[in-house]
C-alpha cells in the first residue's frame, strides 16, 4: 500500500490524571498509490486527530505510519517532521494569505523553482480548478467556494506523495459542497493524487471516496468500498450511521433452500449470493430494514400506518409502523403523497439481509 496505517494510537494528557486518553485508537489501513480514501463519524471520533498524525502533527503513541515505502511517524521511534513528509493539507478555513494575490498564494510553495517554472505551474493549477481568470484578485474578491478552490491548487503546487483534507467545504452550503466534492474528486483523479478527506457528511463520502472509513470512539469500525459500507456494514454502529434505517427484531429459520431470516415483514434469503451471516448464534438476532428496503404497493396486503413524513423533493421519508407495533422508515416517490395517520400497503425487497446481535 502507499499509504499504510498500521494499529495507529494517538495520546492526548488527560485533564486530571497522569494518564493519557487514546483519541485514536489502534488504527489500520491503507491506501493505493491515486485512491480517494475518506474518514467519516461523529464529532469527537478521532478523525481529525488521525489527519494530524499523518501529517506529522501529533506523535504517535504506538502503531506505525509509512508513505511510499518511508516510515514517517513510529510509535516512541522515528518521526519525520511535517514539512519533509511530501503531505498537503488543505483545512476547513482557507487560510490564504490576505496580502497575496490569488496567483502569489497558488506559488507561495514553489519558492525554489525559476520564475518561468512557477509562473507556469500556477497558470496549469488555475486552469486544472477553473479559476485562471481570478489570478491577480486578492483572496478576499473570491466566494468562499472559490477560495476553497485556490487553497486545493496551492496544496497540489508542490506536488504532495498525499494530499489530507480537513472538512474543506464545511462552511459552505450544502448544495456547493456536494458539487464541489465532485469536482474536487474529478481533479484528484486527473492529477492521480492520493488523498485522505475528513468530514461528518455522508454524502459528500460517498461523493467522493473510493475507501470510506467509519470511526467511533478512536476506533475504525469499518474501513472499505461505499457501496460495501452502505448494503454490507460490519458494526451496528456503521449501519446505524451510514443511510436511514431501523432495526427489527429477527430469528434464523431452515428452509428447503437453506437458511432463512424471519423478520415482521416475512422470510427472506441474501439474494445478493452471500448468504445471510448472522452476527450471532441465532438467537436474540436484530435485522436491518433500509428505508430503499421497503417498497410501496397499494396491492400489497402488508398494512403501515404513516406516522411522520419528510419532503425530500423527489421523494418523501416516511416513518411507518406495523400493526405489530414495529416501526419502519420507506423512501416512497413524493407524487406518492399520503396522509399522516393513514394505512399503506408496504412490501419488503431485501437484497441484503443484515443481521447483528440484538442490542443490550
Ligand atoms: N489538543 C487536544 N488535547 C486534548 N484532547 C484533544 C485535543 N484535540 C482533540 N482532543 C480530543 O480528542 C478526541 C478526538 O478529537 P478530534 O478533533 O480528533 O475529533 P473529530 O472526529 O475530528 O471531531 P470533529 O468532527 O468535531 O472535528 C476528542 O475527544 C477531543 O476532545
Amino acid at each position: 500500500m502507499f499509504l499504510e496505517i498500521d494499529q495507529a494510537t494517538v495520546c492526548y494528557p488527560a485533564a486530571h490524571a497522569a494518564e493519557r486518553t487514546a483519541a485514536v485508537e489502534a488504527v489500520s489501513f491503507g491506501l493505493a498509490a491515486g485512491e480517494i480514501g475518506v474518514l467519516i463519524g461523529p464529532s469527537g471520533c478521532g478523525k481529525t486527530t488521525l489527519l494530524r498524525a499523518v501529517a506529522g502533527l501529533e506523535p504517535l503513541h504506538s502503531g506505525r505510519i509509512s508513505l511510499a515505502g518511508q516510515l514517517l511517524s513510529e510509535g516512541g521511534g522515528a518521526h519525520v517532521s511535517p514539512e519533509r513528509r511530501r503531505v498537503g493539507m488543505v483545512f476547513q478555513d482557507y487560510a490564504l494569505f490576505p496580502h497575496l494575490s490569488v496567483a502569489q498564494n497558488v506559488g507561495f510553495g514553489l519558492a525554489g523553482e525559476s520564475r518561468s517554472a512557477r509562473a507556469a505551474r500556477v497558470a496549469e493549477l488555475l486552469d486544472l480548478v477553473g479559476l485562471g481568470h481570478t489570478a491577480t484578485r486578492a483572496p478576499h474578491q473570491l466566494s468562499g467556494g472559490q477560495q476553497q478552490r485556490v487553497a486545493l491548487a496551492r496544496a497540489l503546487a508542490a506536488r504532495p506523495a498525499l494530499l489530507l483534507l480537513d472538512e474543506p467545504f464545511s462552511s459552505l452550503d450544502v448544495d456547493l459542497r456536494e458539487r464541489l466534492a465532485q469536482e474536487l474528486r474529478a481533479i484528484l483523479k486527473r492529477t492521480g493524487t492520493t488523498a485522505l478527506f475528513v468530514t461528518h457528511d455522508q454524502l459528500e463520502a460517498f461523493a467522493l471516496g473510493d475507501r470510506i472509513g467509519v470511526m467511533h470512539r478512536g476506533r475504525l469500525e469499518q474501513w472499505d468500498e461505499p457501496y460495501a459500507l452502505y448494503h454490507r456494514p460490519a458494526t451496528r454502529f456503521v449501519a446505524d450511521f451510514i443511510g436511514h434505517g431501523v432495526f427489527a427484531p429477527a430469528e434464523l429459520v431452515q428452509g428447503p433452500a437453506g437458511l432463512r431470516v424471519r423478520t415482521p415483514l416475512g422470510d427472506f434469503a441474501d439474494r445478493s449470493g452471500t448468504p445471510a451471516a448472522p452476527a450471532s448464534g441465532g438467537a436474540g438476532l436484530e435485522v436491518l430494514l433500509r428505508a430503499d428496503d421497503i417498497v410501496h404497493d397499494d396491492a400489497s396486503p402488508l398494512k403501515a400506518c404513516i406516522e411522520r413524513k419528510a419532503f425530500r423533493g423527489s421523494e418523501f421519508l416516511y416513518t411507518l409502523r406495523l400493526a405489530s407495533g414495529e416501526q419502519l422508515l420507506a423512501h416512497v416517490p413524493s407524487h406518492h403523497d399520503h396522509q399522516i395517520g393513514e394505512w399503506i400497503g408496504i412490501r419488503a425487497e431485501i437484497e441484503h439481509v443484515v443481521t447483528f446481535a440484538r442490542a443490550g
